[in-house]
């Protein structure tokens, strides 16, 4: 079996249609709106579950495309591969028989029945679980003698996450493929891929719109901000970056002081303020004393608050 793969980024850029008439055309800018990715870098460890998030457009998708080989960076360095021998998977066909990218739209063949498609996958894959594939697809209700066009969104999703399960590839990409499926059904793919990684250890890539669903699942996290690597590293980290405190406003205001202000919200005399950095036991425990209330930010909460750009310096 091969073991998990780890990837890694480093300055990488990608820019969309044609190069434009310069001296150095391998130069990205990030002002340029064809500018997808700007001096991108990250690790990806092997073996671990890692979050790919960022608001639309963010450059998610292009970044995950560059790991499965779909496109290449315009500048810059993409390395996958097992630790310690990772390559660039750019026409590399050892190191793209490990990944499998699984797209929203399931990536099904349009004029044939779902089960061939399957049985590319069955083919593809050396670790193919068959009995686990047919146990999802009855889990996921889908009829395989149907062609994609008679499936539902949804459950041309859920063909594609059983292709991400089932495969079992060392490095297994699921870029929003669950966006269509009803919640009842995320909540059983979230349940199969944490049951089945916990089996397989792998590595798995999840990009995703619905944060608060899915960041139980996160050990790393990678946060993408208009084409730029914001932050990359452990989910508890980003889980503990932040507090809230809140209480009346002028304590609140003598708490925060010196803090970067992520978010405010008043409501009458009482201040919450989401302010950036973790709070040490001592600030903590001032904090407390003088009536405020420290609480920790949710992952999707930091993830709003520091896209969306209003970050302010006390
Ligand atoms: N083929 C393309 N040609 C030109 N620009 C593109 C192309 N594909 C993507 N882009 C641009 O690159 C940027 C990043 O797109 P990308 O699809 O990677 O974002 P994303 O984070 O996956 O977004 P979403 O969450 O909306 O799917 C966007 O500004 C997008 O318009």
């Amino acid at each position: 079996m091969t073991p998990p793969f780890a990837a890694r980024l480093d300055g990488v850029g990608v820019r969309f249609g044609r190069p434009k008439a310069r001296a150095d055309q391998s130069l990205v800018d990030a002002r340029d709106p064809a500018t997808a990715l700007v001096d991108a870098t990250c690790t990806l460890r092997p073996g671990v579950i890692t979050g790919v998030l960022g608001r639309n457009g963010a450059g998610k998708t292009t970044m995950l495309s560059l790991l499965a080989a779909f496109r290449r960076p315009t500048s810059g360095s993409v390395l996958v591969g097992p630790e310690g021998a990772m390559e660039d998977p750019w026409e590399n066909t050892w190191i793209t028989s490990g990944v499998q990218l699984v797209r929203e739209s399931g990536d099904l063949f349009g004029d044939e029945a779902v089960k061939e498609t399957l049985k590319y996958y069955a083919d593809m894959r050396p670790e193919w679980d068959a009995d686990l594939a047919a146990r999802l697809l009855d889990l996921f209700e889908v009829d395989l003698r149907k062609k994609p066009a008679a499936l539902s969104r949804g459950k041309r999703s859920a063909v594609g996450a059983v292709v991400g399960l089932a495969g079992r590839a060392p490095l297994t990409i699921f870029d929003e493929v669950y966006l269509g499926m009803d919640a009842p059904t995320r909540y059983a793919f979230y349940d199969e891929l944490l049951a089945d990684y916990a089996e397989h250890p792998r590595t798995v890539l999840i990009s995703s719109h619905l944060v608060d669903e899915v960041d139980r699942l996160f050990e790393d996290v990678v946060v993408i901000d208009r084409g730029r690597v914001l932050v990359t590293g452990p989910a508890d980290d980003l889980r503990a970056r932040g507090a809230t405190l809140t209480g009346p406003a002028a304590d609140v205001e003598r708490a925060s002081a010196g803090r970067t202000v992520l978010h405010e919200r008043r409501l009458g005399p009482t201040t919450e303020l989401t302010v950036d950095g973790p709070l040490n036991d001592e600030e903590r425990a001032a904090a407390t004393d003088a009536g405020v209330t420290v609480g920790a930010v949710a992952i999707q909460d930091m993830f709003v608050h520091l896209t969306s750009g209003k970050g302010q310096d006390r």
